[in-house]
């Protein structure tokens, strides 16, 4: 996608020079083109401004501003935001050279945030983006009115798979009353932590698994493991299978067993795949593509193999759970099943990967780490109970989320009008909230650049930043429903690992954030393994 819409990213004195709009959007600015009777001078850049709501503003300097607000507020249209041209909106800064890339829309994201304030609208080919970066607002306008089945942008060449197809949509992409049936059905079972506590012995075999497996790969190659992903990925699909199918696939076996092989080429096909037909201009859809051809393919593959994996599910899993317990029909927990694996295996690797090398680059805090899991576990094996006396290692996932937030953006298609930061918001627009500005805004995060996982314990992080600025896992009806599933088996395999092994950063330079299907890294990296103990004990 990259390639095909780069993002300019003008510095500000270029924009002033080569762009005919250059003119900052700001509140005056954009209220005039809305016909509103406004403001003398409103200051165009900064935060200072655009922290007050927008109609505060309004009511504090204009004695009309009761007669322009629209249902309480400014019309959507004056929220400001870079300005585009007729038809195609801001593509303009997309396609100039040396300008922002797609594949680094989160520093487009900064850019526009530190031009127009924390809530800026942007226009692109006609889709309309309100980006929000106020956790509060968000929680409070969007999530907490939400109604009963909130909607997200679906994933396009899933849903067109399905309909071809003649399948439901499923979890992921379905909406409305839809989407509550399959919603409703997984909810109990994936998100209440006392469901989750049963999953801790068949996570824990994976983990044991998939670091001597590591091990084995790191002796043969000067205590290194390259491009981790190919290994973190099978970890992945290895440990939702076992939560899902009490089933193992075999993905550490030399070779992997042949399901396995199968399921691992399929999922990856799908997903870059998927990454290609989601960024290409939208008339390609109507053309022959070999992409598409790929995508269908090893959609149906993944579908058959989803489907055999259903036929002889042992009665304490969760498959089985969902077959007999259920009113969905058989294809539909199939299809939902093969969701909750899609759902877990970009997000679960990417965010895995990001953990561990952040551990690797910033030894301190790793051996920081090391120090609370050694003191709590011990030389034996790790046990459910001692997930609860480890405050660091779950700290440690919160960091990197804060620094690498796999979903970067979290979606909401607003289903009633809604105030958000003084503007009126209506039905039917799409606000966007950027977890990766949040996490990067200095004000809220100190030293934002060092990953300093204490910043979330209870003692040092105050009350309103615990609340309000972390929310990796989305929030409200609509979250992440695999969160507990994701963090009870990163907490596993961290715990075991570190306290097996001591990290490094085995990579020349600096690993990168890029956005592929989440934030993922932009060249394969590389890890050091070096044994903290001379015997390798099986199980921690
Ligand atoms: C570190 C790992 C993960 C992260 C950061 C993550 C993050 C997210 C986010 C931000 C959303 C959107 C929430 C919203 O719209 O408010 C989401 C949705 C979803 N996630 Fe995860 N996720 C992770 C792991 C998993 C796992 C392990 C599973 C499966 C067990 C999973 C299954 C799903 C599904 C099915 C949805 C769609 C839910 C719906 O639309 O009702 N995720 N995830």
């Amino acid at each position: 996608m990259s390639r095909l819409w780069p993002i300019l990213r003008p510095a500000p004195s270029a924009v002033a020079q080569i762009c005919p709009f250059s003119r900052p959007n700001t509140v005056s600015g954009t209220a005039a083109a809305a016909n509103i009777v406004l403001l003398p001078t409103a200051p165009a850049r900064g935060e200072s401004t655009f922290a007050e709501p927008a109609a505060a503003f309004l009511q504090r300097q204009c004695p009309m501003s009761g007669t322009s607000a629209v249902g309480g507020g400014l019309p959507v249209k004056a929220i400001p935001g870079p300005p585009g041209l007729p038809l195609v909106g801001t593509l303009w800064s997309y396609v100039k050279k040396n300008g922002f890339k797609f594949n680094k829309l989160f520093e487009a994201h900064a850019f526009n945030f530190n031009e127009y304030g924390p809530f800026f609208r942007e226009n692109i080919v006609g889709r309309k983006f309100n980006v929000l970066r106020d956790l509060k607002e968000w929680k409070t306008k969007v999530i907490q009115q939400e109604p009963k089945c909130p909607q997200r942008v679906a994933l396009e060449p899933m849903v067109r798979y399905r309909k071809m197809r003649g399948l439901s949509q499923g979890l992921v992409n379905s909406q409305g009353e839809e989407w509550y049936r399959f919603r409703s059905t997984f909810d109990k079972k994936l998100l209440a932590p006392k469901e989750i506590e049963c999953h801790f012995d068949p996570l824990s075999g994976v983990a044991d698994d998939f670091i001597s497996h590591l091990q084995r790969q790191a002796k043969e190659q000067d205590n290194t493991v390259f491009n981790i992903e190919n290994e973190v990925f099978k970890w992945s699909l290895e440990s939702i299978c076992a939560v899902l199918f009490r089933t193992r696939l075999g993905c550490f076996e030399d070779p992997p067993s042949r399901d396995a092989q199968e399921f691992i080429t399929n999922c990856r096909r799908f997903f870059t795949t998927m990454q290609t037909l989601m960024y290409e201009p939208p008339y390609r859809k109507w053309l022959s593509s070999r992409t598409w051809d790929d995508f269908v393919e090893c959609s149906d593959a993944l579908l058959e193999q989803g489907m055999r994996l259903t036929d002889n599910v042992p009665e304490d899993s969760l498959a089985s759970h969902f077959l007999h317990n259920s009113k969905l029909k058989r294809e539909e927990v199939a299809l939902s099943l093969l969701d909750l694996i899609i759902g877990a295996m970009e997000t679960s690797t990417k965010t895995m990967i990001w953990n561990l090398y952040c551990l690797a680059k910033w030894q301190d805090a790793q051996e920081r780490v090391h120090g609370e899991v050694a003191s709590v576990v011990g030389d034996r094996q790790l046990e459910l109970d001692d997930l609860k006396n480890m405050p660091l290692v779950k700290a440690s996932l919160k960091e990197t989320l804060r620094l690498y937030p796999a979903p970067f953006v979290i979606s909401r298609i607003m289903q009633s009008d809604t105030n958000v930061r003084g503007y009126n918001v209506p039905k039917g627009e799409e606000i966007v909230i950027s977890l990766w500005s949040i996490g990067h805004d200095e004000s809220l995060f100190p030293d934002h650049k060092n990953f300093v996982p204490e910043r979330w314990m209870k003692d040092q992080a105050d009350e309103a930043q615990r609340m309000y600025c972390s929310l990796p896992f989305g929030h409200g009806r609509r979250m992440c429903i695999g969160r507990r599933v994701a963090e009870m088996e990163i907490y596993i395999l961290l715990s075991k690992l570190i306290s097996r092994c001591r990290l490094e950063d085995a990579n020349v330079g600096s690993v990168e954030p890029v956005i592929e299907m989440t934030l993922a890294q932009d060249r394969p990296v590389h890890l050091r393994l070096i044994d903290r103990k001379p015997e390798v004990v099986p199980g921690i």
